[in-house]
């Protein structure tokens, strides 16, 4: 940050808003003044306005931090929270408020300089990207210009080309000229990654159920909205009422918001041309994205005018059945299995930070697809042809990982006989993964934070600093922000990690994903085992569905091969699911969360393997004390995930 920023104090505390003005202070920091309640704020904020605020979650009066925040918002200002609470409920209300950071009372001047210092960061990284992505999109409006080919394919692409700046789930391009009749009418039902339906009048007519004229009305009847508006939740609601059109969409595909962006078309019989876009979510959309499509409107103008020219001669959508547009057919995407809402999201989220050189946090359920998901990253980045290094933080003891990850100078400690090169320095020029980060000690995470921000680092016994040039993506199935709170977690080290997260949903909460998942993997035992099974029975797939799935994909791909192991034909019956498929899930009730066998057994290796520093072999190794033949415990620990930091 630098150091001339304004900075307001919002803290009800006298003695700790004082204490804070002074760190501040001796840091060069501005501070322009200290409110104790949001009006307090409100007014000074009005006066001067501040570049960051520090604020309070409890405050005098009835409205919070967080009312405030909201405000914050609107008026585009960052924010940083303060607070002495670790509720789990006012922490996730707060981070719904998409502050800047999180600062834990009490803490140090440290973590409050640094807290800051990455705030900054994201204000101006996350503005630079949204502004990157919305200059990219008015390239391709303009190439479209140019190389108009087919008007479909046109409208198609500018739609496809807004997901990335717009979440919507279901968008309509709807003309409409002074005698308000309606022209042509063109939606497109997102149903996976870069694929959409393409639903024209014919199509809209056989999915309601409306007759042609009802129909006709409704598109005709379109409320003609002079400029970008937004319908959330209650608003949605309402607009319905009064909107046979989008009552339709909310019906009959499952849409709960709404946003119009109306395209004025100057000199052709005074055509607007509206696009509305849906999403399932109840809050799809926010006043951002409100501004983006009005800064959208004139770019546009051009490029739908180009579009419409020759309107009458030709229809944009033959009426015929719904079609597909799909430039590629997948099941996923870059051999990630699953077409469900959640899932597309993430896959949106790849799409955009691949190519950025930034730090990446994969959250998400043991078996989730976290290393999946964190080589498709590398793979889709302009380091994928430098190397991709994995570190397990679980599977490592914590006096082995320093030296696993920095490296060793031969002699530096007993055993190190040779000089060793880290992860780290593996890594450079590509990506460093590193999974289940929420595992490293205290001691180890500030070593990995000083690399992170010196960007050089110096191998364990060493003297010289050495310069990497390394992505990080880290993985955890912890809450951190729980980690944090309970301080086995540095909050620095979790804001320098935390600057693109992205969640995988557990498979329980996406089973339309289930069957694509099921068919991908017989198809890839087939061909691993030489069988041919060709069917699953209704009553195995109907198991399938009920089941809660703790161990996520994983836990289905070793189903499937055991079953298709078992299976005396062409059809699997019958799928060994573990005994406990009434039992309630974690995520429904995390105290009565029962572990499956696999889960308990995995621990119990793991915790084995630390106490025989990672030995496997040999008297006193992992081997022995669990009584297996060192072999056959490779084999376990290869099928129960844990990676392979060990030699046997
Ligand atoms: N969407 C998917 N499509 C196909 N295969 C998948 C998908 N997601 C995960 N898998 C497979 O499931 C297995 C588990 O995935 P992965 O190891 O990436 O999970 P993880 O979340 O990193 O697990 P952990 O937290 O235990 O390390 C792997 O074999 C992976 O290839």
């Amino acid at each position: 940050m630098n150091r001339k920023d304004k900075i307001l104090i919002v803290e009800d505390q006298f003695v700790e808003a004082n204490h804070l003005r002074i760190m501040l202070k001796n840091a060069e920091y501005e501070v322009q003044s200290i409110a104790r309640s949001v009006a307090e704020a409100k007014k000074a904020i009005t006066v001067q306005k501040p570049d960051m605020v520090l604020l309070d979650i409890q405050l005098v009066g009835k409205e919070t931090g967080i009312d405030l925040a909201k405000y914050l918002r609107q008026e585009n200002i960052g924010f940083i929270y303060l607070s002495a609470n670790s509720n789990e409920e006012i922490l996730n209300a707060a981070k719904e408020t998409h502050p800047l950071g999180f600062l834990v009372k009490p803490f140090r001047e440290k973590d409050l300089l640094v807290t800051l210092e990455i705030a900054k960061y994201h204000q101006e990284h996350g503005l630079e990207s949204s502004l990157r992505k919305e200059t990219f999109f008015q390239k391709q409006l303009k190439e479209l210009e140019f190389h108009s080919r087919n008007r479909n394919e046109s409208m198609f692409k500018i739609i496809q080309s807004l997901q990335s700046l717009l979440p919507y789930d279901f968008a309509i391009a709807v003309p409409k000229n002074n005698n308000n009749k309606i022209q042509d009418v063109i939606g497109f039902l997102r149903i996976g990654f870069n694929e959409y339906q393409t639903i024209g009048f014919d199509a809209f007519q056989m999915i309601t159920n409306l007759k042609t004229h009802e129909l006709q009305s409704y598109f005709e009847n379109v409320i003609a909205d002079k400029g970008v508006m937004l319908y959330n939740g209650k608003d949605f609601q309402s607009i319905c009422k009064v909107s046979g059109m989008k009552n339709a969409v909310a019906k009959y595909f499952d849409m709960a918001s709404n946003l119009t962006l109306p395209v004025p078309l100057p000199g052709s019989g005074q055509t607007t041309f509206f696009f509305t876009f849906f999403s399932r979510k109840a809050f799809g959309f926010n006043e951002e994205h409100v501004h983006l499509c009005e800064r959208l409107q004139y770019p546009l103008v051009n490029a739908i005018g180009n579009l419409l020219k020759d309107i009458a001669s030709a229809p944009l959508l033959k009426s015929d059945a719904a079609s597909a547009h799909h430039p590629e057919i997948t099941d996923g995407f870059n051999g990630i299995i699953g077409r469900s809402a959640p899932l597309l999201k993430v896959f949106d989220y790849i799409t955009q930070v691949a190519s950025a050189d930034t730090t990446v946090l994969i959250t998400g359920e043991s078996g989730t697809g976290k290393e999946r998901i964190a080589e498709s990253i590398h793979e889709m980045s302009g380091r994928k042809n430098g190397p991709m290094i994995k570190l397990n933080c679980a599977a490592l003891p914590s006096n082995l990982i320093e030296s696993e990850l920095f490296g060793h100078e031969k002699g530096s400690f007993t055993g190190a006989t040779e000089r060793r090169v880290g992860r780290f320095e593996q890594a450079n020029n590509g990506t460093l993964f590193l999974d289940e980060i929420g595992e490293m000690g205290l001691d180890m995470q500030s070593k990995l934070l000083r690399v992170l921000q010196e960007k050089e680092m110096e191998r364990v016994g060493g003297s010289v600093s050495i310069k990497v040039n390394v992505r990080i993506i880290a993985a955890t199935n912890r809450n951190l922000e729980k980690e944090v709170a309970e301080g086995r977690f540095r909050l620095d080290l979790y804001y320098r990690i935390n600057v693109f997260p992205i969640q995988l949903p557990p498979l329980r909460d996406r089973k339309e994903d289930l069957i694509l998942l099921v068919r991908h993997f017989i198809k890839q035992y087939n061909k691993r085992t030489g069988k041919d099974i060709k069917h699953v029975s209704d009553t195995a797939l109907q198991s399938l569905m009920a089941y809660h799935w703790p161990g996520n994909i994983r836990e289905l791909e070793n189903l499937i091969e055991r079953s298709i192991l078992l299976s005396k034909s062409d059809v699997i019956e019958d799928i060994p699911l573990p005994a406990i498929k009434d039992i309630k899930t974690k995520l429904q009730d995390e105290d009565w969360y029962v572990k499956t066998i696999e889960e308990n057994e995995r621990e119990h290796i793991l915790a084995v393997l630390n106490k025989c520093m990672g030995r496997i072999r040999g008297s006193g190794g992992a081997a022995e004390i669990l009584g297996v033949p060192p072999t056959t415990l490779a084999s376990k620990m290869k099928k129960l995930g844990i990676k392979r930091a060990f030699s046997i």
